[in-house]
């Protein structure tokens, strides 16, 4: 990346449309059946307030794409560890923000870019052992 080039931050056009996606997103994930039929996550929706978490997440990507956000929340590890999220669920969470992505009219270099930094957080993110 040039030093030229304008952030993601930027190029996503700012807080506004990235308050936008993060809440269409997590509204998604809310009622998502996949998604809640991890027990542990269907249990945390009803205690975590979704503003809350749309706050934290959007200020999470505004920091990662390069906006003058600081995000102060947990780690990815300390946020899900207690989830036991799998591959397959992680996977079609990937594939429901890309559709998201597509739907808002995002470009594929964008797209991409914020696919990376999703994909970054796996690691501490996806931490259940076996299938189920
Ligand atoms: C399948 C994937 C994911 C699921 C099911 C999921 C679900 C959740 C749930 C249920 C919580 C609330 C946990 C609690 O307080 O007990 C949470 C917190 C959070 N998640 Fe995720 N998450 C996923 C992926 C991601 C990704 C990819 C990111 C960002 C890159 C992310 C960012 C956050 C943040 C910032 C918080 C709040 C942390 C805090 O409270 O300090 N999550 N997530």
């Amino acid at each position: 990346q040039e030093d030229t080039e304008a952030s993601l931050y930027d190029r996503l056009g700012g807080l506004a449309p990235i308050t936008v996606v993060v809440s269409d997103f997590i509204d998604i994930l809310l009622v998502d059946d996949v998604i809640n039929a991890n027990p542990a996550v269907n249990k945390a929706r009803e205690r975590v307030p979704a503003p809350y978490l749309k706050y934290r997440v959007t200020s999470l990507v505004c920091q990662a794409t390069g906006g003058p956000c600081e995000y102060k929340g947990r780690s990815m590890y300390e946020a899900h560890a207690h989830l036991d999220i799998t591959e397959a669920e992680w996977d079609h969470m990937v594939m429901l923000f890309t559709e998201l992505l597509d739907e808002h009219g995002v470009p594929d270099q964008e797209t991409q870019e914020l696919l990376a930094i999703i994909g970054s957080t796996k690691g501490e993110i996806v931490t259940a052992e076996g299938g189920s």
